[in-house]
């Protein structure tokens, strides 16, 4: 087996976002064996609330501010190709071609109020096109992040989905435990501030997806730095001025507990603000992603923590492996990182191939006040791990967007054989801080040119091939400064995911597996990723599984209400849009002008 170390990486910061969750290593494997990949792109972010970091053994000292000290993460593995393997868990919604889409009545209902520039907030079970409409809405405001238009989520992994940033990343807050008015003070009187300063002041449209991970502390916080920054006593400082833009179903998993606190954390919803920000939420009720009614329906009961013993039998009934005649292997979903690493390393202990072995590398920077940050301190931080925003951008466009797409590691390259044969360079369009920057002016790319390393190539579903170097990802002090970095390959394997990284994803042949279910909202969240019962196959299925918040079902109870509410709006709008449907685009536009 061979074993590298890559040498930690001395270049400009790529544009961040933060992930709240913890994972330490970089894996990928070769052959048909599988690297999951987000949204058809590059680079697959490390994630995970459910997981507990590994302990990092520390090594030597290295060239960097302050007290840092360079800590390799966990070794991953990747093997080489040349033998036959297993077949490939390829997801294979990856393969099928993108479905047409064209919104409902009740999407084109939020995004018309959208467009009329009013705040909303939608909601809806799992496969209500939440992530459909709210990528329509990207696009109505102009495609990509801007200065009035912020693309924010409150996971790295939701916020890649839509293509933007975390909140915490846009809002400048760091882990978000500060208090506002100290925040807001920093933010009139350090120049340095300037810019986060400018971001809260100019946005005209705050997106936040995945809202129920969302800490309702925090959107108290965040709603107080937008009245002090914008100077004005309205909730969320004038949403009449400006619109939020808010997405997440309360049913599905919840904001992540701090490890270092007791305090339990709350929902959104139980903010002081919320109402008074947000309003009356717009439910969808048009389930996309199951075409069986009955499925479902008990996928509805479950969302409320209800297993009827129709349920119970057809889930318990689902235990057999499914066999598949073209190979193609279900995902499997666990609740803990502890059982997908086991059963990942299990399908790469079976590769008949050498390993190789890369080390991924942490590196402790500053707290806000100059101080060094400690060992602990630094994992809390890492668990927020980040992505380079440019590289799922382009993922952007809807229909070409697909949860989930599965690449190969095909062979080994040094980025000059990659640079020679236009193999693109992941990530290298971003790590230079320029646009169209051609991948040989990267200063990543150069000095791996120069430093003759080899590393995976994976080919995508698309047969795009992509050579993957080390990227750093940092989580940032308030004042903007490098408070822990990690450097790593960004690729993991996927033969198996967690349950907390499948929320979002659509998967036709799924094995979903119960066993350690530890969350509210997880078994639904797991079962509500199949499209199909005949796609599903599900291990210690049992009613203790599926629990719900009662905070949330009450919620969504009172709410009920308004959901008929919306609906006779929604049903106005559908006769609305039937009309003009039926008119010549000239008679549209006329009556779009006259208000009907
Ligand atoms: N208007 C539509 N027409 C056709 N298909 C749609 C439509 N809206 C959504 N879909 C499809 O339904 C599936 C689920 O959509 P999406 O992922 O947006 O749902 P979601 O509400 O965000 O789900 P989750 O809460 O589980 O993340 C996807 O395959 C998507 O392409």
């Amino acid at each position: 087996m061979a074993s590298m170390q890559s040498r930690p990486i001395s270049r400009p910061q790529p544009e961040i976002i933060h992930i709240h969750d913890s994972d330490s290593e970089v894996e990928c494997l070769a052959g048909p064996a599988a690297v999951k990949l987000d949204n058809d792109s590059d680079i697959e972010i490390l994630d995970d609330p459910s997981i507990t970091s590994q302990p990092l053994p520390t090594t030597t000292s290295h060239p960097v501010a302050g007290p840092s000290r360079p800590i390799p993460t966990k070794s991953p593995s990747i093997s080489t190709t040349s033998a036959p393997r297993p077949p490939s868990p390829v997801d294979n919604t990856s393969t099928a071609p993108p479905p047409e889409i064209k919104l409902s009545p009740e999407q084109n209902h939020v995004l018309e109020r959208v467009r009329n520039g009013r705040s909303v907030f939608f909601t809806g079970s799992a496969g209500t096109g939440k992530s459909v409409l709210l990528r329509e809405i990207i696009k109505l405001k102009g495609s990509s992040a801007s200065s009035s238009l912020a693309i924010t989520a409150s996971t790295g992994i939701a916020a890649v989905n839509i293509g933007g940033t975390t909140l915490h990343s846009w809002a400048g807050i760091g882990i978000g435990e500060e208090d506002p008015k100290k925040f807001v003070g920093k933010l009139r009187g350090q120049p340095k501030m300037r810019k986060v300063w400018e971001r809260w002041l100019n946005v005209r449209t705050l997106i936040i997806d995945e809202i129920s991970m969302l800490d309702g502390v925090l959107f108290d916080k965040l709603e107080e730095i937008a009245r002090s920054v914008r100077n004005s006593k309205e909730p969320f400082g004038g949403i009449q001025d400006w619109q939020l833009v808010l997405s997440g179903d309360f049913s599905q998993l919840p904001p992540v507990p701090n490890r270092n606190s007791k305090i339990e954390p709350t929902f959104a919803f139980q903010a002081r603000s919320w109402i008074r920000c947000v309003g009356r939420a717009v439910m969808l009720s048009k389930v996309f992603r199951q075409k069986d009614q009955d499925f479902v329906d008990m996928l509805n009961d479950l969302r409320f923590g209800i297993v009827t013993d129709h349920a119970l039998r057809t889930f318990q009934g689902l235990s057999q492996p499914r066999h598949y005649s073209d190979g193609i292997e279900p995902t499997e979903l666990y609740s803990t990182r502890y059982e997908v690493d086991k059963a990942n390393t299990f399908r790469l202990d079976a590769l008949p191939d050498q390993a190789r072995t890369f080390y991924g590398m942490d590196l402790p920077g500053q707290d806000a006040n100059g101080r060094p940050v400690g060992q602990d301190a630094m994992n809390r931080l890492l668990e927020r791990l980040i992505v380079p925003r440019s590289i799922t951008l382009k993922n952007l466009q809807q229909g070409s967007l697909v949860n989930g797409s599965v690449g190969q590691v095909i062979r080994f390259s040094t980025a000059a054989d990659a640079l020679k044969e236009g193999v693109q360079i992941g990530g290298s369009e971003q790590n230079g801080g320029e646009r169209n920057q051609r991948p040989e002016d990267d200063p990543a790319v150069k000095q791996n040119v120069q430093n003759g390393r080899e590393w995976p190539v994976v080919r995508f579903i698309n047969k795009k091939e992509v050579l993957f170097i080390p990227l750093d990802f940092t989580v940032d002090n308030a004042e903007g400064k490098v408070e822990a970095k990690r450097t790593q390959i960004p690729l993991i394997l996927a033969w198996s995911l967690s349950i907390h990284k499948s929320q979002g994803q659509t998967l036709e042949r799924v094995k979903v597996n119960l066993g350690k279910v530890f969350e509210k909202g997880q078994a639904y969240v797991a079962l509500s990723r199949a499209t199909s019962l005949s796609g599903l196959q599900v291990l210690h299925f049992d009613a203790s599984k599926v629990r719900a918040h009662q905070t949330v079902l009450d919620w969504y109870k009172n709410n009920a209400a308004a959901e008929d509410e919306d609906m006779d709006e929604v049903d106005d709008f559908a006769d609305d849009e039937r009309i003009i449907n039926e008119m010549d685009d000239e008679e549209a536009m006329m009556a779009y002008h006259d208000g009907f």
